[in-house]
């Protein structure tokens, strides 16, 4: 079991060119631990007179500032996580923040340069390199893909569907089983079996989000997309298998304070746009307190989604998403803020490891086998039935086997069956009689053969051809 507090990670998104920066400064201590301090000036604020604190600092495990690439963030943050999901533990990476600090481009990448190709796509190629470098083990990957908006889910891999609006996409819904594990019901899972194939289930669910877009539902700012990598293993023979979910989530944007601008206070009201990021934060609140017995996950359908990530068997982490311009500052606090609260949960990710019941009566009905055989043995019972053909033969192949290996300490093992214990026993005679006679009839041709030149070598002296 790995006990482990969610990671927080920051993103300062780079400004545009009209925009003007924010007062804030990156920093890092003597354990690697990175500080972001924001300042915002007590005379003026964004045109109001800021009658609060001048300095906001924030702790996180690293923080991406304004020049980092994509190469980096997924280096530092989902190659890890990446990780754990191939070897059999589950993961979250969640992208947090106010709409347009870089959550999409974060998690998915941005269009425009193969460059900006974002966590998703970087993490689906280093997840089946891995995959083709290990042979020790049967890989099995599966991803799904799903929207949720206004509480309701869509499946954005649905094959048979060209949506054009996002009610066309099947309706995804949650059951919960007696233990309480959450179901998806209609939410399909497509296997991918290689890079390719994944990139395009990911293209076809990018796809269904943007043409499913409408009016209603103005691009990904008021939805949440969770693109799930499912990875099962198994060892050749072995009946246990490890199975894993790696979450990558690009949630809806998270302002919600309104900037009232009278009496010049710039954080005030507190006014929640997107009500299952309130739910998220209830979930948040309920478990950084100590000793709080219920938490409201089944609030709303992405704290259901996400149980296992916050507070469960999940090594969870969180890219707090910022964008530091001047207008932006108030809500890149409250979403440090969120963020220094998501760092005190605690989860403990355990490997998920199963037995295949079909490979367990495989592997069973062997092993009785082989007891029965050896009661028989003991108590003298022999089996009657004839051996197969094809039992036969992989008898003879053993025997061979082990007859031709040069090893000393090889080992003929076929169990306790008498009929193939004597079957053996015909094989090494007839093997050895071959062998015998074979030698025989080369040594005889030996003979022959020197018969023949002491012939030849006195035919030599009579003639006078040797002299002595
Ligand atoms: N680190 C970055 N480098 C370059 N461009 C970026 C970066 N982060 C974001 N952008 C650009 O900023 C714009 C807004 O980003 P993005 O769509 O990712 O925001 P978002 O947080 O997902 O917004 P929403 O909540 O509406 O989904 C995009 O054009 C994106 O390409």
């Amino acid at each position: 079991m790995v006990k482990q507090t969610i990671q927080i990670y920051a993103r300062v998104k780079p400004l545009a060119r009209r925009q003007q920066a924010g007062i804030y400064s990156v920093s890092e201590d003597e354990k690697s631990v990175s500080s972001l301090e924001i300042i915002v000036p007590r005379d003026l604020a964004d045109g109001f007179v800021n009658n609060k604190r001048e300095s906001y600092k924030f702790k996180f495990q690293k923080i991406f500032d304004q020049e980092v690439k994509q190469d980096a963030v997924f280096e530092s943050i989902a190659k890890p996580v990446a990780e754990c999901a191939l070897a059999g533990y589950n993961g979250t990476i969640f992208a947090y923040g106010q709409t347009g600090s870089g959550k999409t481009f974060t998690i998915t990448g941005g269009a425009e340069r193969y460059s900006d190709r974002g966590i998703i796509p970087r993490t689906l190629s280093y997840i089946f390199q891995q995959l083709e470098k290990d042979s020790s083990k049967v890989y099995t990957t599966h991803v799904s893909y799903l929207e949720i908006y206004n509480e309701c889910g869509y499946d954005l891999l649905d094959p048979r569907h060209e949506a054009s609006r996002l009610e066309d996409l099947p309706k995804v819904t949650i059951m919960e089983d007696p233990d309480q594990n959450i179901h998806l019901k209609n939410l399909s899972l497509q296997q991918a079996t290689n890079e390719e194939e994944a990139l395009n289930l990911l293209f076809l669910g990018d796809t269904n989000r943007m043409i499913a877009e409408t009016p209603m539902n103005q691009a990904s700012t008021r939805s949440h997309c969770i693109f799930t990598i499912h990875i099962s293993s198994k060892e050749p023979g072995s009946a246990t298998i490890r199975r894993s979910k790696l979450h990558l989530v690009d949630l809806a944007g998270s302002e919600r304070v309104a900037k009232t601008g009278v009496g010049g206070q710039l954080l005030t009201e507190a006014k929640y746009i997107n009500l299952s990021l309130h739910y998220l934060e209830q979930v948040i609140i309920a478990l950084a307190e100590k000793h709080r017995s219920h938490i409201p996950y089944r609030n709303s359908m992405m704290t259901s989604v996400l149980r296992d990530s916050l507070g469960g068997n999940c090594m969870t982490t969180m890219i707090a998403t910022l964008s530091l311009d001047k207008r932006n500052i108030d809500e890149s606090i409250s979403t440090c803020r969120f963020a220094q609260r998501v760092a005190l949960i605690k989860n403990e990710a355990v490997l998920n490891e199963e037995i295949d019941p079909r490979l367990m009566i495989i592997q069973l009905k062997k092993v009785i086998q082989e007891l029965k055989d050896e009661l028989a043995m003991v108590t003298g019972e022999q089996r009657t039935e004839e051996l197969t053909q094809e039992e036969l033969l992989q008898l003879d192949e053993i025997v061979k086997t082990f007859l031709e290996d040069p090893d000393p300490e090889s080992m003929l093992d076929v169990g306790a069956d008498m009929r193939k214990i004597k079957h053996c026993f015909n094989y090494v005679k007839v093997y050895s009689d071959t062998n015998t006679s074979e030698k025989k009839e080369e040594l005889k041709k030996l003979r022959d053969l020197l018969h023949q030149r002491d012939n030849e070598i006195s035919i030599l002296y009579v003639t006078g051809f040797i002299w002595v």
